[in-house]
């Protein structure tokens, strides 16, 4: 195996190194070694690495555990075509990735045109290099010209440049009228659109994987025609990886690939010559078996996948090609420099590619109605289901009233005339249905009277001291089914709204005698009556912005990477940086369109609007795809109990004191129990003499000190008795 390379380094080497690898290669496949093998190749293939385009040296890539590429040397010369060839899964399409720098290699060194990949200033990744990936990497929604207008303006090309190669691609490569979707062209129509984008910059270098899968025999033979033909002025050179073996023929090289290695390298004819065989495809079999035999002299499983191909790294002899055009030495490697100002700009955001991929998020939502329906209508049927569904008042909701006075001029039935009838509707009955059918779940409550309640209720209002069987004849009874506390909650209020009302209709000014001392105040926020959907609200919108934007974010960045659309953009020279600034400024926009069209619709349809999301920033700046779907998972019930939508905020422990802006109690005369809880940010009196309160309710004189008023967010003492 290594006996070529003993003639190849004898071209390259000096000759202590010559020597060394002649007695290397001798040793262990001498056999394989053609007399006149090396003049062949000598006069093929360029002399040295400054002739080549690309240069790998001790190339290693591994997925996690598994070596994909194992101490791999290759040469693609200047001006030329080089057919990278090998089975599939031997590693080709992530060598090519590492030539163009959208993978890492672990060890080794790529040059391509000159410089390592990546390495500030250079144009590669950049419009150097023209990359077409295996997958098609094309956007469906686009056109044939909006596809090339796209690579086109990353490349910096003019509209002129962009329109006079579209003309010559369309023609070249047989495509269909340049306006035509890209999704609705055939599989064939598909892969040359894909060519035509990578040969659209006229790159010095292009890349080419498996371009010739799926079309015909013709083109086949007219795309090498052309990679011929620009070859030829010796400025532009190829790599293209094909499973038609044969077809490489017309390449100037070829480099036979298996296992994460190349098993050979040179001109086609040198290679079928050296193996005795009338075809590529039957000189690479019996490289292939030559290989295995040697493998298994060693003891290898030829068959054993690129894990076993590890099991040469002790022996790095016999990891070079059997024939090639081999590197340099260590020592040979030039050495890359870079001034600061160079880094810098290579790492600045450059805003051409930045609205090249803005544009292209906006062509596509263009050509995709349905997509834009769901991005702006969305979130405003979202919001409207949330509206018309969460936080009104519940209606219908059945009440067994067990009514034991039967005088209609009863308290008892003018206090429930004052219950509301179009939430609570009132079933009379007797104690035992009543408390039959809320057993049976029939009745959210019983309303109980005593058959003296009128009589009781008066005795209590008039006299100092009265009996424990006045007060509870004269109390209102309430058995409640409180596994809905939305509906209890409401049936309660109901109640004592209903009380109120009676009492200030039979009483008027005396209605304090029986009245709670609390007086709720015209509220500083919102209204007496202010809805749960008024409160909800703002955390709809912000949650519903959030969730959409990281949903299809994540979504986009899914497809995108997916189809290898992202790969090739890379390639062209767009930086992670400027996807993602693209990425915000679109989201921004269809955020901000979707707010406006939120608050639009809030005001005039729901007439109530309060707060506008924070969490827009912090939705368009989770890009990673993955994070980004894990995040929208993993984000969607914190948001949601953060966000307050489901419990206020309020609620949530902040720490051991609620300190400011929170009412202070100063625990006069048992009042605790009658105010909030401490937490309560919204109030925030402090309450420092509250005795007065003790009399207010038998000593008519001092009723107004004697309420807490409570003003929607505040505790307020009136008239200077609580102060
Ligand atoms: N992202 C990845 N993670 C893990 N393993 C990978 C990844 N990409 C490729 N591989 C593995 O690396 C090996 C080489 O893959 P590669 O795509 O380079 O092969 P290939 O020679 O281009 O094959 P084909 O001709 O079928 O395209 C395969 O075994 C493949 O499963």
């Amino acid at each position: 195996m290594a006996a070529e390379d003993a003639g190849r380094d004898a071209a390259t080497l000096g000759p202590a190194e010559s020597t060394e690898m002649d007695e290397r290669s001798t040793a262990t496949v001498s056999k394989l070694m053609e007399g006149n093998m090396k003049t062949d190749l000598e006069a093929s293939l360029p002399s040295g690495p400054g002739d080549a385009a690309i240069q790998c040296r001790d190339v290693d890539r591994s997925y996690g555990k598994m070596m994909v590429l194992n101490k791999l040397n290759l040469s693609v010369p200047q001006g030329q075509i080089y057919g990278l060839l090998g089975p599939s899964g031997c590693g080709k399409t992530t060598l090519l990735k590492c030539i163009v720098g959208t993978l890492k290699i672990s060890r080794g060194h790529i040059s391509v045109l000159g410089k390592p990949p990546a390495f500030p200033g250079h144009h590669v990744p950049g419009r150097m290099v023209g990359y077409m990936p295996q997958e098609l990497a094309l956007y469906s929604e686009f056109t044939i010209s909006d596809t090339l207008s796209f690579f086109g303006r990353i490349h910096g090309l003019t509209s002129k440049e962009t329109k006079a190669r579209t003309d010559f691609l369309i023609d070249f490569l047989d495509l269909p009228q340049k306006h035509s979707l890209v999704r609705n062209l055939s599989g064939g129509q598909k892969r040359r659109v894909s060519l035509g984008a990578a040969l659209l910059q006229n790159p010095e270098l292009l890349i080419l994987d498996e371009p010739t899968v799926g079309v015909d025999p013709v083109l086949r033979a007219k795309i090498w025609q052309h990679l011929v033909e620009i070859v030829k002025t010796g400025k532009v050179s190829v790599i293209i990886t094909t499973h038609y073996i044969e077809e490489a023929r017309q390449a100037n090289v070829v480099g036979l690939m298996r296992n994460g290695r190349l098993l050979a390298e040179g001109t086609p004819d040198a290679v079928m010559k050296m193996h005795n065989a009338a075809t590529l495809e039957h000189a690479f079999l019996h490289l292939c078996e030559t290989s295995d035999q040697m493998g298994s002299k060693r003891g290898d499983s030829p068959e054993g996948g690129l894990e076993n191909s590890q099991s040469f790294e002790s022996r790095p002899d016999e990891s070079l090609p059997i024939l090639a055009v081999g590197p340099g030495t260590p020592e040979e490697l030039p050495k890359y420099s870079a001034d600061w100002k160079v880094r810098a700009r290579h790492v600045m955001p450059k805003w051409r590619n930045i609205a090249a991929l803005m544009i292209k998020t906006m062509v596509r939502m263009k050509r995709m109605p349905g997509s834009l329906c769901f991005q702006f209508l969305l979130p405003v049927i979202q919001v409207s289901l949330i509206c018309v569904c969460i936080g009104a008042d519940p209606k219908g909701i059945q009440v067994a009233v067990v009514n034991n006075e039967t005088s209609p001029s009863s308290y008892s039935q003018s206090l429930l005339s004052f219950l509301d009838n179009s939430s609570v509707v009132q079933v009379n009955l007797n104690h035992t249905e009543a408390f039959e059918g809320i057993y049976n779940g029939e009745y959210w409550g019983v309303i109980g009277f005593g058959e003296n309640f009128t009589s009781y209720l008066t005795k209590r209002m008039m006299s100092r001291q009265v009996s424990r069987e006045v007060l509870d004849g004269g109390s209102i009874h309430v058995w409640l089914d409180l596994t809905n506390q939305q509906i209890a909650l409401m049936l309660q209020k109901k109640v004592y709204e209903a009380f109120q009302s009676f009492v200030d209709y039979k009483l008027g000014s005396m209605s304090y005698m029986v009245a709670l001392p609390i007086k709720m105040e015209e509220p500083i926020y919102g209204s007496q009556h202010t809805d749960f959907s008024t409160f909800v609200m703002p955390g709809a919108v912000l949650s519903i912005t959030f969730f959409l934007a990281v949903g299809l974010t994540a979504l986009s960045f899914v497809i995108e990477r997916k189809e290898g659309l992202m790969d090739r953009c890379w390639v062209a020279g767009v930086s992670s940086v400027e996807t993602m600034l693209a990425h915000f400024f679109s989201q921004l926009f269809i955020i901000s369109v979707q707010i406006l069209l939120l608050l639009l619709f809030i005001l005039l349809v729901f007439k109530g609007v309060t707060g506008i999301s924070f969490g827009l920033v912090i939705s368009a700046a989770i890009d990673d795809e993955q994070n980004a779907n894990q995040a929208a998972l993993g984000i969607f019930y914190p948001n949601l109990i953060l966000s307050g939508i489901i419990w206020p905020v309020e609620c949530i422990p902040m720490g051991s004191h609620a300190d400011d802006g929170v009412a202070r109690l100063c625990g006069h005369d048992g009042l605790e129990h009658l105010l909030p809880h401490p937490r309560h940010r919204h109030l925030k009196a402090e309450v420092v003499k509250a005795s007065s309160l003790k009399t207010s309710s038998t000593e008519g004189t001092e009723t107004t000190g004697g309420a807490i008023h409570l003003c929607g967010g505040e505790v307020e003492a009136a008239e200077g008795t609580l102060w």
